[in-house]
């Protein structure tokens, strides 16, 4: 599903108004019956419907609710805060409208009001907040804090319109508190805020609801942000013939390893083939052979000289990139350590060999130090950092990469022409196109150690069997995070271990299959 920010919400009412003669009048009036809709599936006959109203259009979509019900006999009340001056023009029209019915209005303009409105809520009453919609410019302070801190208080089932207020609808940032909602109805489209942490937690359960905007009209629109969807993964991933043999499945090269770090490479390199691959290479420093061949006895393996200190040593660039020759897809990373031989086989991939290269972890590390050698890659190249990572590549502070994920995968994208694969709670795959697909699924027991190198094992694995890196790269965070929340149901969130994932993507694939 596409997601907005707050600019497309505007360009999408100016459009709906301008081109197809849909008036904001009417999309409010389509919002509050949309929210009434849903308010209604959470009353009781004990209950009152106490409706909080802002000054915006947020609040206009409170009122136009608010009479919804009341039409229909239930029980509102609704309080207003914010300066009546400053009321929106629509809203007003919706205001001019309730002065004329018997529903009790009251205004919070200090303690006092805020004192009300939290005596008043009771266990079975809904709140709707309809304080700020995507419209919010700044920290929330005084009375709204405060009145914000009664709903929150409370003990009613909470339901915000379209965003939890407080929530900033574009960065997806709490300002400074905000509504904790059971439910958000969504207007029109998801926005940022709705999706990306921290303020994803707020939202409790989403709903989206359309509210008559065009689908052509969205359509027409360049929104360059996206959810990954079951179905679309579903059609990517390749119907395996009957007719068919290992080399149709393509042969994925691995860089993997180091003494102390033999697991990365196992867990990989297991990843890859449990997703499919037809022939697998893992490239590992010579000591580790006889571990990785006991543990992964289906994969090939190139053991190179390495130093003393366990990691690929001296002179074994050029053996290296000839073992890759033959690769549809190189992977280099995980586990690998990090020395100058590094710099030099990463820049030998990057530059020399015409093959789209995964770089992860180490490589990763690695390539911060040079990250200009992007500017001579030969083919597409898919970068998987976690914030850590994502900060050393960028010489970012790592609180920018937390609070603006978005922006900076997709700047670095665009700048290096990469596919990056920004990890956490919720991935971000930032395409060189400006295209951005964030991933919804997976859950906090994926934050173990080695997640991160089943998830190279996956992408590897998808390009190696045909799929472009980009469509490789956003099916490969979807179906890693599908594993995990298999895998979490046996094992739960302590118990999740990386190699549990490797059993998960046996389960997902399975289930892909018996879809197509
Ligand atoms: N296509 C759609 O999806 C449609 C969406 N619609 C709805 O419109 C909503 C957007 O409405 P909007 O633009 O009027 O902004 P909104 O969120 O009401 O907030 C603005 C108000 O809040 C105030 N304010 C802000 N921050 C503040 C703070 N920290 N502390 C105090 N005050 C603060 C600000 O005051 P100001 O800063 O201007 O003084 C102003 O009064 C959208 O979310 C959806 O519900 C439908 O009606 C139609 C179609
Ligand atoms: N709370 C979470 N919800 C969903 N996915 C998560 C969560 N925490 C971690 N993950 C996923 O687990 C993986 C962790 O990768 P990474 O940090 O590289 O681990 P490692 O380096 O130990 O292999 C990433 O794919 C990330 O998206
Ligand atoms: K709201």
């Amino acid at each position: 599903m596409k997601i907005a920010v707050e600019k497309d919400i505007r360009e999408i009412d100016l459009r709906a108004n301008e081109k197809y003669r849909i008036s904001q009048i009417v999309l409010m009036e389509n919002s509050g019956i949309a929210l009434a809709e849903e308010v209604k599936k959470h009353v009781n006959r004990h209950s009152k419907v106490i409706i909080v109203v802002g000054m915006g259009n947020n609040g206009g979509d409170g009122l136009v609710c608010a009479r919804h019900l009341h039409n229909e006999s239930y029980s509102v009340k609704i309080f207003m805060i914010g300066n009546l001056k400053k009321l929106s023009e629509h809203a007003n029209q919706n205001f001019e409208i309730i002065k004329h019915l018997n529903i009790p209005v009251e205004m919070i303009n200090d303690i006092g009001g805020v004192k009300k409105l939290g005596k008043l809520i009771a266990y079975d009453d809904v709140v709707v907040d309809c304080i700020f919609g995507i419209g919010i410019t700044k920290d929330v302070e005084g009375v709204y804090e405060l009145a914000i801190d009664a709903i929150n208080d409370s003990e009613g089932y909470i339901i915000s319109c379209d965003m939890p207020s407080g929530i900033h609808a574009s960065e997806g940032l709490v300002m400074k508190t905000a509504v904790r909602a059971d439910k958000t109805v969504a207007l029109c489209l998801p926005k940022v805020g709705n999706i990306m942490y921290p303020a994803a937690e707020y939202n409790g359960e989403l709903v989206v609801k359309k509210i008559s905007v065009p689908n052509e009209l969205i359509a027409e629109m360049s929104l360059p942000l996206e959810t990954i969807s079951h179905e679309f993964i579903k059609q990517l991933i390749p119907k395996r013939q009957r007719n068919s043999h290992k080399g149709v499945y393509g042969k994925a090269s691995i860089i993997a390893g180091s003494f102390g770090m033999t697991g990365a490479a196992i867990l990989c390199g297991k990843s890859a083939l449990r997703s499919g691959v037809g022939l697998l290479k893992l490239i590992i420093p010579e000591s580790l052979h006889t571990i990785i061949t006991t543990s992964v006895p289906e994969a090939v393996t190139v053991p190179l000289a390495e130093t003393r200190k366990g990691v690929f040593g001296i002179n074994q660039v050029e053996k290296l990139v000839q073992t890759c020759d033959a690769a549809d897809v190189i992977a280099i990373g995980p586990g690998c350590g990090q020395n100058a031989e590094m710099n030099e086989i990463l820049r030998h991939l990057i530059t020399l060999v015409d093959k789209p290269v995964i770089i992860d972890a180490d490589g990763l590390n690695t390539l911060a130090k040079h990250v200009d050698v992007l500017e001579n890659k030969l083919n597409k190249v898919v970068l998987t950092p976690h914030p850590g990572e994502m900060s050393r590549l960028t010489n970012l502070p790592l609180e920018v990469i937390n609070q603006h994920p978005i922006r900076t995968a997709s700047e670095f994208a665009h700048k290096w022409q990469v596919i990056v694969v920004l990890k956490g709670a919720r991935t971000v795959v930032a395409l060189p196109s400006g295209q951005i697909y964030i991933n919804v699924n997976g859950n906090p027991g994926m934050a173990t150690a080695g997640s991160g190198d089943v998830l190279t094992g996956i992408i590897t694995s998808l390009v190696a069997q045909g799929l472009t890196p980009e469509n490789a790269a956003i099916a490969g965070v979807y179906i890693h995070g599908y594993s995990g929340d298999l895998m979490v149901s046996q094992k739960g969130e302590y118990g999740l271990i990386a190699g549990d994932l490797i059993e998960g993507i046996t389960h997902v694939f399975r289930n892909l299959e018996l879809e197509v």
